[in-house]
């Protein structure tokens, strides 16, 4: 999907313009749906009643799941600890990207609990224009306690019982009042069952499926911004903003730990317009470094597929910024 068209200026190259945009706005079936819910809530059971009842529509779709087993990773590996939660996270992010360009419906099957995290793949919807809901497993502490023990004594793969009280106490649930978390379908497998003709389920393949009148546009589909339309002749230039922006923050956090005597930096400023630093603990200038490099290997990759390398100093350090919270503050 190209959203750079619009820099074409030459008479005959407006129509073809013209026909790509409003392909683009009629036919357009590409979507992003992210399944959220507590642990052993019934999500892989909902992701698969969707697909197979999205498929029963006319024209079908190509859909596709991404979930843990599709790396071959096992929950109690997953989630063993933060910095291995963090990998799925951005393992599953970075497949989420790479299908994103690809002319289907994205179905993300895990916890996605982390409100942050939803945040995040809700960008990508929007960087590559398509629609957009979550999928939310409402289902009560007990039960989901009683179908991960009910799973574990059927001898299959289930979560230890200090993960699964972990991930419980660490869900955020979603609110429709959030960009993000929007449109929000609600299921409630306990007290319903899950059944691909329940009114929650029809409604979601309504949305994801519904065509898009080109001049109405009644279904809601993500828009790029204008920083995610601007041609990406400038890439050089970017890579060399963001190298020195992140230097810049780095530098500026390695500083404010020597004045906090390595303490935490808790709503520390790190500049005007920049959004405050919140470290939970010391970061040593090696640790700083790696995450630096990742971030800059990151927002490389995802500016392949997604939204391009922001293009000023200011916007590279915000990013980065919430990078580093996410990545070592205490959420
Ligand atoms: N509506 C339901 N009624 C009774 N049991 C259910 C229901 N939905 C799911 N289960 C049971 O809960 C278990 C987990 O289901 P499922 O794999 O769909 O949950 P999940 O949220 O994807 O789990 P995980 O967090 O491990 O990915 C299964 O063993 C299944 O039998």
């Amino acid at each position: 999907m190209s959203f750079n068209l619009v820099v074409l200026n030459m008479p005959c190259r407006v129509r073809k313009v013209e026909i790509e945009m409003s392909t683009l706005f009629e036919t357009e079936e590409m979507a992003l749906v992210v399944i959220c819910g507590q642990p052993c809530s019934g999500k892989s059971t909902a992701a698969a009643c969707l697909a197979e009842a999205l498929k029963q529509t006319e024209p079908e779709p190509s859909v596709r799941t991404i979930d843990e087993t599709s790396f071959h990773l096992s929950r109690n590996q997953s989630y063993a600890n933060m910095t291995e939660e963090k990998n799925l996270r951005g393992v599953l992010r970075s497949e989420v990207d790479r299908s994103l360009s690809k002319d289907s419906i994205v179905i993300v099957d895990s916890l996605n609990s982390i409100k942050g995290y939803r945040y995040e793949l809700w960008c990508l919807a929007r960087a590559a224009g398509i629609r957009y809901c979550v999928v939310h497993c409402d289902v009560d502490e007990q039960s989901c306690k009683t179908w991960n023990i009910e799973r574990r004594e059927r001898g299959e793969p289930s979560y230890d019982d200090t993960i699964f009280e972990d991930l419980v106490r660490r869900f955020e649930r979603p609110d429709s009042k959030n960009r993000w978390d929007s449109p929000l379908f609600e299921l409630w497998p306990a007290k319903e069952g899950l059944d691909k003709s329940s009114a929650a389920m029809v409604d979601a393949v309504t949305y994801l499926t519904k065509k898009v009148d080109s001049k109405t546009r009644d279904v809601k589909i993500l828009q790029p911004t204008i920083a995610t339309q601007t041609a990406r002749g400038s890439e050089a230039n970017s890579l060399y903003e963001m190298d020195r922006a992140t230097q810049e923050i780095t530098n500026a956090i390695v500083e404010a730990q020597s004045r906090a005597l390595g303490g935490p930096l808790n709503c520390v400023s790190l500049g005007p317009g920049i959004p405050t630093i919140d470290i939970s603990r010391s970061v040593s200038l090696p640790e700083l470094r790696r995450l630096r490099r990742t971030f800059i290997k990151l927002a490389g990759q995802t500016s392949l597929s997604g939204p391009p390398l922001p293009s000023d100093a200011d916007s590279a350090k915000r990013m980065f910024v919430d990078y580093l919270n996410r990545e070592l503050g205490s959420g």
